[in-house]
């Protein structure tokens, strides 16, 4: 069980900075740098700190919340999408979900993932404010349900009945049989390490623990990072976007965290503490606050 206040992080305005493309890879390029450089509790450290200074700054005008609400939503639905391979740009995401214009040219099921993506993510948004609120199976079937319902309208907000394969690891998902018993085990087992471990490790391993059992035929990895944001958001951390140029170490890092000899999720734990730490700087930097 999670229970904190209503912490709710900010962008200022929905007109898109031009910037915002440049501003993620130089972001990306800056966080690859730094990878090790820090252990992981220096960086949940620092991730604590800038909470601090970013709580500070509250509490926001209702128009603020609703723009801030907007531009993270335009952010993770375009990475979240980009990283599963979805060709639509951050800025066709934005006119999309802004203006109901579709990318001429682009297939249509990157339209119908952007405009399922987010209305998971309003869903999302609105649990994170109904407090208190545990995580629970209906919780992660409707963000799924939302997501999916609108490109494979068979397969949406259930358990998969099929084996599934991930491209590219040896690690093998569990029999479908097993999914409902292990997805009620997942969610005790969440739901019983909150509060035992800092925030952000418990948001990056129920990501994790979600993605190894991969419940659903299609739309796990989009799932896993709504439910991550949504334990995230409710402690106060902010929309966390795994940039596409880091999926390479961001699937390596979950590939680690599987491998049959020696198994660990320290360095997927420590990525995800470091792109909240990129996100509280883009917070920072929205709400014009000088954060050193
Ligand atoms: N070893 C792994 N290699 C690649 N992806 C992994 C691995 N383990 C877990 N995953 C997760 O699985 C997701 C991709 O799974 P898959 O290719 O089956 O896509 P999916 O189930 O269709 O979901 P989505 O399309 O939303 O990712 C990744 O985003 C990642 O979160």
């Amino acid at each position: 069980m999670v229970a904190i206040g209503h912490e709710i992080p900010y962008p200022i305005s929905t007109r898109f900075p031009a910037d915002m493309v440049n501003t993620i890879s130089e972001r990306s390029v800056e966080l690859s740098a730094r990878r090790n450089l820090m252990t992981k509790q220096e960086l949940f450290n620092k991730a604590d700190q800038y909470k601090k200074i970013i709580q500070a700054a509250r509490p926001l005008k209702p128009e603020e919340i609703k723009e801030l609400d907007a531009y993270f939503k335009i952010g993770l639905t375009y990475s979240s999408n980009a990283l599963e391979g979805n060709t639509l740009t951050i800025s066709e995401t934005k006119m999309l979900l802004e203006d109901g214009l579709t990318a001429g040219g682009k297939p249509l099921k990157d339209s119908l993932e952007a405009i399922g993506h987010a209305k998971a993510y309003d869903f999302m948004l609105q649990i994170v404010r109904e407090k208190p609120f545990e995580i629970a199976e209906h919780i992660i079937l409707e963000l799924h349900r939302l997501f999916y319902e609108g490109i494979d309208k068979q397969n949406t907000g259930k358990y998969r009945d099929i084996s599934v394969y991930i491209t590219g690891t040896d690690y093998l998902p569990p029999e479908p049989e097993q999914v409902p018993h292990l997805m009620k085990e997942y969610v005790n087992k969440v739901n019983q390490l909150s509060g035992k471990v800092h925030p952000i490790e418990l948001a990056a391993l129920a990501h994790k623990w979600l993605v190894d059992i991969h419940p659903y035929v299609d739309g796990n990895g989009r799932t896993a990072r709504l439910l991550m944001n949504l334990l995230l958001m409710h402690d106060g951390y902010g929309i966390v976007s795994i940039p596409p140029v880091l999926r390479v170490e961001y699937i390596d890092a979950l590939r680690v965290s599987q491998r049959a000899d020696h198994p660990d999720a320290e360095s997927f734990i420590q990525l995800i503490a470091e792109c909240t730490i990129e996100t509280q700087k883009e917070y920072c930097r929205l709400l014009r606050i000088k954060a050193n």
